[in-house]
């Protein structure tokens, strides 16, 4: 457990992280979300003693990381895949780093069997594709065998195939009991990936919410209907009852505003056969940039705009405030 209280980060004028207060839990992937500058690399700076706060604390299962007599096995991290010596060969990399933390040997071959790089563990380093970089910083992370992995942008640069297998892993060390925390802006990636989220924006916590409510509570509801002849005084219908109507030029009306319950009762009453009636959600990308929309925007390279609040019925900063 990775638990953050307070936690505060001034850079000058800038508040990098500001007053964050949350508990990334065992047994899950937190996807740790937020625009561009909203703090994500320096909370996790923070959390592993790269960066001193200038409030608050960050304690991996009750102590501060630099209290931790070998870090490696409670926490690993991959913050930049690129950072390897790019002459060292994979496992020379690995076992440099097994050595100076005091972590068995046999862990080399271990990691690098499981993330796919045993048959060029013997290569240089700096000959790796990006994708091959990040499945090394991921065995690095793995080494010490740790309960905590952050990963930063870990599945930038894998290919569809190293995504997927990126994402089983990932869930399989959450399946293990191990806290899996992972920032990606790559969103339809997080959504297959995470069970809850930590929403940032400008240093601040928008949502601490499991996938489903955030996915679930920020858009109005939507349903695609479709009639075998939709007519206009079933669209009045719908529209006196509250709803948003868009035709499609198909003839399948998105509905906003109402459930696919009210939707279908207005379609008995006003006789109509209907041949679709689905619930749609907003992606994770919709219902992510609609919460995040006025917690940073840039205007050029300036950042305009406070943060929004947060879901129902979670541990959140605030109150949601957004569309609904
Ligand atoms: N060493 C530093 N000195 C001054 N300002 C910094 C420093 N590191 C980060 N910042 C500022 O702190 C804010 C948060 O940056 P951070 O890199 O943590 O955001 P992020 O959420 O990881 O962004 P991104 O998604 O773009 O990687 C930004 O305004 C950034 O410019």
């Amino acid at each position: 457990m990775l638990e953050l209280r307070g936690l505060t980060k001034r850079y000058g004028a800038t508040v990098a992280v500001d007053d964050l207060t949350c508990v990334f839990e065992p047994g899950r992937v937190t996807g740790f979300l937020g625009p561009n500058g909203a703090g994500k690399t320096t909370t996790m700076l923070l959390a592993l003693g790269l960066q001193r706060a200038t409030a608050g604390w960050a304690r991996v299962g009750g102590r501060s990381y630099a209290d931790l007599p070998t870090p490696m096995r409670e926490v690993g991290a991959l913050l930049d895949a690129q950072a390897i010596h790019p002459n060292r060969s994979g496992r020379a990399h690995l076992s440099a780093l097994a050595a100076s933390n005091r972590l068995p040997g046999r862990r080399v071959g271990e990691v690098l069997e499981r993330v796919g790089l045993d048959a060029v563990a013997g290569r240089r380093a700096g000959t790796y594709s990006l994708g091959m970089k990040q499945r090394l910083g991921i065995a690095a992370a793995l080494l010490g065998d740790p309960g905590i992995l952050l990963l930063d942008e870990p599945i930038n640069g894998l290919d569809p195939n190293g995504i997927a297998w990126a994402r089983g892993l990932l869930r399989e060390l959450a399946a293990e009991g191990r806290t899996v925390i992972l920032s990606s802006h790559l969103m339809s990636e997080m959504e297959l990936t995470a069970d809850h989220l930590v929403v940032i924006g400008r240093g601040r916590l928008i949502a601490d919410t499991s996938l489903a409510s955030f996915l679930a509570g920020a858009l109005p509801p939507q349903v695609l209907v479709r009639a075998e002849t939709p007519t206009p005084a079933f669209v009045a219908a719908l529209r006196s009852a509250g709803a948003e109507v868009r035709v499609d030029p198909d003839e399948a009306l998105l509905v906003s505003g109402l459930d696919a319950g009210r939707v279908g009762r207005i379609a008995f009453a006003e006789r109509m056969v209907l041949t679709e009636l689905t619930p749609r959600r907003g992606s994770l990308e919709e219902v992510f940039m609609s919460v995040t929309a006025e917690a940073v925007e840039f205007s050029g390279a300036r950042i305009v705009a406070e943060p929004r609040s947060a879901m129902p019925g979670e541990t959140v900063a605030h109150t949601f405030g957004g569309r609904r």
